[in-house]
């Protein structure tokens, strides 16, 4: 299976109309070219994760705008298109954090919202609302597992996401430079300790004076890093083996030795 991440630059200079056409283009050229059968866009791409000043005028509902482009590109690309995450506005309820998976005939196979927020008491946390549900998705060739950005720091997450039968990890994020090697190290942290493939994608570019980490980075079940974007606007595609996840589970069956009642500390 081949994926591509599309590293995206997020700089203020540009439109979120224009770069949601940009962005469209952007898959069908990359699937085109690259024939990938799965590609992966950032976390909250359209405005840039730390724009927190445009999440609640640039909030769509689920099937807005972005929906809309990302499912005509996933359909005319024929490809699996995990499109990031957009900042939703839920008719009932707070903003959300929300990851949208397609499938090749344009349907959403997925919708996910983040669970953990970031920016402590301010930012994210303060201005939406936290997902609760795992997500994966089944596709032909293997199992997906969700998560967004801040949430690689969760690892119960992804042992949830394990459990649950997920094989790949697909983590959109917008992380910043100044934490390159934070998120460089729990990539592969996850993908070590769930002996999973890790197809972490982030922005380049600078949005509301936070430079971006880029290097977007896929990883394998045994942690070695297939391929690293830098820092700008950047494609990187990496064939993926599925069926090297049970391989490596088999070789060295670390998840067997899982101890799930453990006593409490005395005193
Ligand atoms: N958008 C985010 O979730 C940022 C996370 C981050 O900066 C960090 O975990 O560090």
């Amino acid at each position: 299976m081949r994926a591509s991440l599309i590293q995206i630059a997020v700089d203020e200079g540009e439109s979120v109309n224009s770069r949601r056409e940009r962005v469209s283009s952007l898959v069908r050229e990359v699937a085109a070219r690259e024939r990938s059968g799965l590609v992966v866009l950032p976390e909250l791409w359209t405005t840039g994760a730390f724009a927190y000043d445009s999440f609640a005028s640039e909030a769509e509902p689920l099937e807005g705008p972005t929906y809309e482009a990302m499912r005509e590109a996933a359909r005319d690309a024929g490809v699996w298109l995990h499109a990031g995450s957009v900042p939703e506005r839920d008719p009932e309820g707070p903003l959300y954090n929300t990851s949208l998976v397609f499938s090749p005939d344009g349907e959403l196979a997925a919708a996910y919202r983040k669970i953990h927020r970031f920016g402590f008491d301010k930012g994210e946390a303060v201005l939406m609302g936290a997902g609760s549900r795992l997500v994966t998705v089944r596709t032909p060739s293997t199992t997906l597992g969700l998560a967004t950005c801040y949430d690689l720091r969760f690892p119960e997450l992804f042992r949830g996401l394990v459990d649950a039968g997920a094989e790949m990890f697909v983590v959109p994020a917008g992380w910043p430079a100044r934490r390159r090697e934070h998120w460089l190290l729990l990539a592969r942290a996850r993908a070590v300790e769930d002996q999973v493939y890790v197809l972490a994608c982030g922005t380049g570019g600078t949005h509301a004076g936070v430079p971006q980490a880029g290097h977007s980075v896929v990883v394998d079940p045994w942690g070695e890093v297939l391929a690293e974007a830098g820092d700008g606007e950047e494609v990187l595609t990496v064939d993926v083996e599925p069926a090297k996840v049970l391989a490596t589970r088999e070789q060295f069956p670390a998840l067997k030795d899982r101890l799930l009642g453990m006593d409490p500390p005395r005193g």
